[in-house]
């Protein structure tokens, strides 16, 4: 546990503009040295929460910020020593990599001396050091989200604020520095909020995960418990693919379940039925579309080797506790 790693409160921050409500009042605790990803659709606000953290942004009147036991609400960005790394970057295209990485420490005042080691440190850390006088145009976006990365740490930053900072990126190299990017979160131990709309890097990245709808905060737990027990349908949606399997005499939705948690037989082994209307190949695995009588066919995921193919009557039933039901 890093010992200078603070907590972030967030007290009824709410946010309005004109006569539309972007935030409703937000209760919300950063544990010191998590990652907290905030994860939901575009317009939820998740932009919004993140820039009130960084002071770019001021809540409507009565919401309140706090940095361990002080009260930041009314401190500009300049003087809350947050980091922040951006979708766009936001690096100086006239200064090389080391200028950029410097750029900050010269604005606080630090000494030369310092300021080289740190912008060595930081560069060292992103495994940019090869490449200090490179000019930012002749890099790879990937590298570029490093060289802002190590831009943002130099500083020291008390907060580490994320806003999709892979959604430029190919998905390669988005795979790439999700993982690069875990790897030093996990290692520096400070307290970040990381601002995505994707779910499998919100999955990868998070300590926790605070999934918002419309404004709301409607769940917040680590991911396991975010995928395996969502708390509404829109949650269990919005983290992965969801097959109503049950219905009432209404047809209304009773039960659901994930396309890994279906046994599938060829024979009559379980006791319901159904037939594959479709299979599409995914490199590692399969996902099969089975008609199971229901309005909508369930999504069923197979290892990609298994011979399952459209036409084939097949018999099925839930994994155990694989069922998820929302009030
Ligand atoms: N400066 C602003 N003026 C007016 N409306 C705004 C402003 N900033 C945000 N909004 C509105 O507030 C709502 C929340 O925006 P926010 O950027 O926080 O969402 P988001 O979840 O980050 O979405 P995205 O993933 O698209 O960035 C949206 O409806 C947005 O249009």
């Amino acid at each position: 546990m890093n010992p200078l790693a603070v907590t972030v409160t967030l007290r009824r921050c709410a946010r309005h503009f004109h006569h539309h409500q972007a935030l409703q009042p937000l209760d919300l605790t950063v544990h010191p040295g998590e990652t907290l990803v905030l994860l939901g659709p575009s317009g939820c606000g998740k932009t919004t929460t993140l820039r009130i953290i960084s002071g770019l942004e001021s809540c409507d009147a009565g919401g309140e910020v706090w940095f361990d036991d002080r009260n930041v609400t009314a401190l500009p960005i300049e003087k809350r020593n947050v980091g922040m790394v951006f979708q766009n970057y936001a690096l100086f295209p006239n200064l090389n990599v080391a200028e950029n990485v410097a750029y900050g420490l010269k604005v606080q005042g630090v000494a030369r001396a310092e300021r080289e080691a740190r912008v060595q440190e930081m560069l060292e850390l992103v495994d940019l050091s090869a490449l200090a006088q490179r000019s930012i145009d002749k890099l790879s976006g990937g590298q570029k989200q490093r060289v802002a990365l190590a831009r943002a740490l130099a500083a020291r930053p008390k907060v580490l604020l994320f806003d999709e900072p892979l959604a430029a990126l190919d998905a390669r190299l988005r795979d790439r520095l999700r993982l690069e990017i875990g790897a030093l979160l996990k290692k520096l131990a400070i307290t970040a909020v990381y601002v995505t709309h994707d779910q499998q890097e919100a999955m990868a990245l998070g300590d926790r995960i605070a999934v918002m709808e419309r404004g709301r905060l409607v769940q917040i737990d680590t991911p396991q418990n975010i995928y395996q027990q969502p708390a509404s349908k829109f949650v269990a949606d919005f983290v992965g693919a969801i097959n109503c399997v049950d219905v009432d005499a209404r047809g209304n939705p009773l039960r659901f379940c994930r396309p890994e948690d279906v046994l599938l037989a060829s024979d009559n082994r379980y006791r319901r039925q159904g037939f594959i209307l479709a299979s599409t190949f995914l490199g590692a695995s399969q996902r099969l579309m089975i008609d199971i009588g229901l309005a909508t066919p369930i999504q069923v995921d197979r290892h990609a080797r298994e011979a399952w193919h459209a036409g084939q009557p097949v018999s099925w039933m839930l994994a155990q506790d694989a069922a998820l039901q929302f009030a």
